[in-house]
């Protein structure tokens, strides 16, 4: 008998016994395929949910048939379960379980699903108690699953890319159809093949249609070429939300070399501005307010992250915004005497490496931890200017011969005019552009370049601190950025875990120093009057530090004194009574006192 007749006579007797059947169709025959089309397609609509009820019956049809026909496999199961089960929790991540929870889960449910099938194949899945697990280990392990949000994203994603098909139709880009889509925290994108004869500017011109179509807030849908630049090709970014609404926590370095690119923070599209520092120059700039500092602490927050890059610092503000990196900064200049000799310093590190480069036969330095890059990071450039006009020849010097080299300068400063930048080329020279809200409109230029502005570059516009614009090679079109937030806390924590990553310069840069300070006169400091050997011709900070430690007396030398008559920053002397001390050669007398250990005494 057909489904249809079955159905008809169900309800000739439901009607005899006084009900009525709900659902009432005009052409019987359509019924029993419209319920199932419908269930089947409920069923295939929220797979997703129910998966762990197709996992479970998937176990007892296989177990079952197993437990019938080959119930000595047992073991192999067992073996290919742990297996499989230690292959997701090692190399889950290649399979896009990115996080440890993740990765912990599907092992753990690959690990129980093997178990069950197991003893299902070996006892049968209706031995007793092999149903009760199934039934509750299944509804256990099924609430991570259900509750997990990126899943749930995935699944709401896809079905609203199912209805793409009417959305085209309705809106004129019929025949365009999805080719991949991916869900990430902001949201979602998608790449689409479009029909013959289709461009991307019609569907940028379709933007408001799309947004109302999805039903996403207004401005959430941007349209970007592909990748591959394809013309019959076009990538939507959807937003759940606005990257830019709140500030945004810093997630951790995004680097651990100064090769890679650093991550400042989302565009308005959710992508990262990432841009390349090494053999390249940077120029930061911004009005006071606009989140300038912000943007270097990202910076020093990646460059304290890579053990192959030393950072020196420049901050005549006494140090107020890079004081608190301090452990981590190499040498930090906050006089303007402390300025000139690290800027110095620099220029003769850059001529002892281009030397070394020459001999080897080598073009450029390729940092490691033994051979670390340099970046100097200058916190308000135009104070130095203005302080230390005479350091423009460094600069210059540092500028235009740094990249080959790996020294490179970092400039931040609230208005880059010429009189602030020096005469030379440090502006010219600057590859990356980063600006903050300008107060007027040719500042935009000052800072990103000349013609800037008319090419569309309003950073006088930005509307909230830590928005950015960036000018790099990766970046040549004007996109809003905002930087990460890093709290005084975020600052405490990243320098306490990147303090012990800090490489040394290498032995052909300290040479060089040494023999810069060599020929040199130390600054004399109201402190230093009192100090032995002040007078004396400057020795290699090394020679000067051992002279002032053997002669130091008994209560020690405070390390302040020893920061001035070497000429070297505070963590540069730490470093060195360090390794003093754990020779036996210096011994800490009280905090922050220290002397050459009795016998090394003069
Ligand atoms: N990326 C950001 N996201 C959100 N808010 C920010 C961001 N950066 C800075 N701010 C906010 O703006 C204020 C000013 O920031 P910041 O001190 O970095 O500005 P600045 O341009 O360096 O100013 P100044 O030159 O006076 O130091 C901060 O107190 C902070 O509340």
């Amino acid at each position: 008998m057909s489904r249809a007749r079955q159905m008809r006579r169900h309800a000739r007797k439901m009607r005899r016994n006084g009900l009525q059947p709900v659902i009432v169709v005009n052409n019987d025959d359509h019924l029993p395929d419209l319920a199932a089309v419908v269930i089947g397609r409920a069923l295939w609509r929220y797979r997703s949910e129910l998966a762990p009820l197709y996992l479970a019956l998937t176990l007892v049809i296989t177990a079952t048939a197993l437990h019938h026909s080959q119930p000595t496999w047992w073991p192999y199961f067992l073996v290919t379960a742990t297996l499989a089960a230690w292959a997701l929790a090692v190399f889950g991540a290649g399979l896009g379980l990115a996080l440890r929870a993740e990765r912990f889960y599907a092992a753990t449910v690959t690990m129980a699903a093997g178990a069950w099938l197991v003893a299902g194949t070996a006892l049968g899945s209706t031995h007793r108690p092999l149903p009760h697990v199934l039934v509750a280990g299944g509804f256990v392990l099924a609430v991570p699953w259900w509750a997990h949000r990126r899943r749930r994203a995935k699944v709401r994603v896809d079905r609203q890319l199912s209805a793409w098909p009417q959305i085209a139709q309705t809106i004129g880009l019929a025949g365009s159809r999805v080719q991949s889509a991916m869900v990430d925290v902001w949201g979602w994108r998608a790449r689409f093949a479009l029909a013959r004869g289709q461009t991307i500017q019609d569907v940028t011109t379709k933007i408001p249609a799309i947004e109302s179509a999805l039903g996403t807030f207004r401005g959430a849908v941007r349209v970007h070429p592909t990748q591959d630049d394809r013309a019959n090709r076009f990538e939507l970014r959807v937003l759940d939300l606005d990257p830019h609404a709140s500030a945004i926590a810093w997630p951790g370095p995004s680097i651990t070399s100064v090769t890679e690119p650093i991550d400042l923070g989302p565009f308005e599209d959710a992508t990262a501005a990432r841009f390349l520092l090494l053999r390249r120059h940077a120029l930061i700039g911004g009005i006071a307010g606009s989140g300038k500092s912000g943007g270097i602490n990202v910076l020093m927050g990646n460059l304290t992250a890579c053990r192959d890059v030393v950072i020196w610092a420049i901050d005549l503000k006494r140090g107020m915004e890079l004081q608190p990196w301090a452990r981590c900064i190499d040498r930090l200049a906050t006089t303007p005497e402390q300025a000139r000799v690290l800027l110095r310093d620099a220029v003769a590190v850059l001529e002892a490496r281009a030397e070394w480069l020459a001999g080897q036969g080598r073009r450029v330095w390729e940092p490691t931890p033994d051979m670390p890059a340099l970046v100097i990071v200058i916190d308000e450039y135009a104070e130095l200017a203005d302080d230390v006009p005479d350091t423009a020849g460094h600069t210059d010097s540092i500028a235009r011969r740094g990249r080959a080299v790996a020294v490179t300068l970092v400039a931040a400063t609230q208005r880059p005019t010429q009189k602030a930048m020096g005469k030379g080329a440090v502006r010219s020279q600057m590859d990356v552009r980063v600006s903050f809200r300008v107060r007027e409109r040719k500042d935009v230029d000052l800072i990103l370049g000349q013609g800037m502005l008319t090419a569309g570059w309003h950073a006088h516009t930005l509307n909230a601190p830590g928005k950015f614009l960036i000018s790099a090679p990766e970046h040549d079109t004007p996109r809003r950025g905002r930087a990460y937030l890093l709290t005084d806390e975020t600052v405490a924590h990243a320098v306490t875990e990147h303090a012990s990553l800090r490489p040394s310069l290498d032995q052909i840069s300290r040479t060089a120093i040494e023999e810069a300070h060599a020929g040199v006169h130390l600054p004399v400091e109201d402190e230093q009057a009192e100090m032995p050997d002040s007078t004396e011709p400057a020795l290699a900070p090394e020679t000067a530090l051992w002279v002032m430690l053997t002669g130091a007396p008994d209560e020690g030398i405070p390390v302040p004194h020893l920061v001035t008559a070497t000429g070297m920053s505070r963590p540069w002397v730490y470093q060195r009574l360090r390794e003093l001390a754990d020779s036996g050669r210096v011994i800490q007398v009280t905090r922050g006192r220290w002397r050459a250990a009795t016998d090394h005494r003069q």
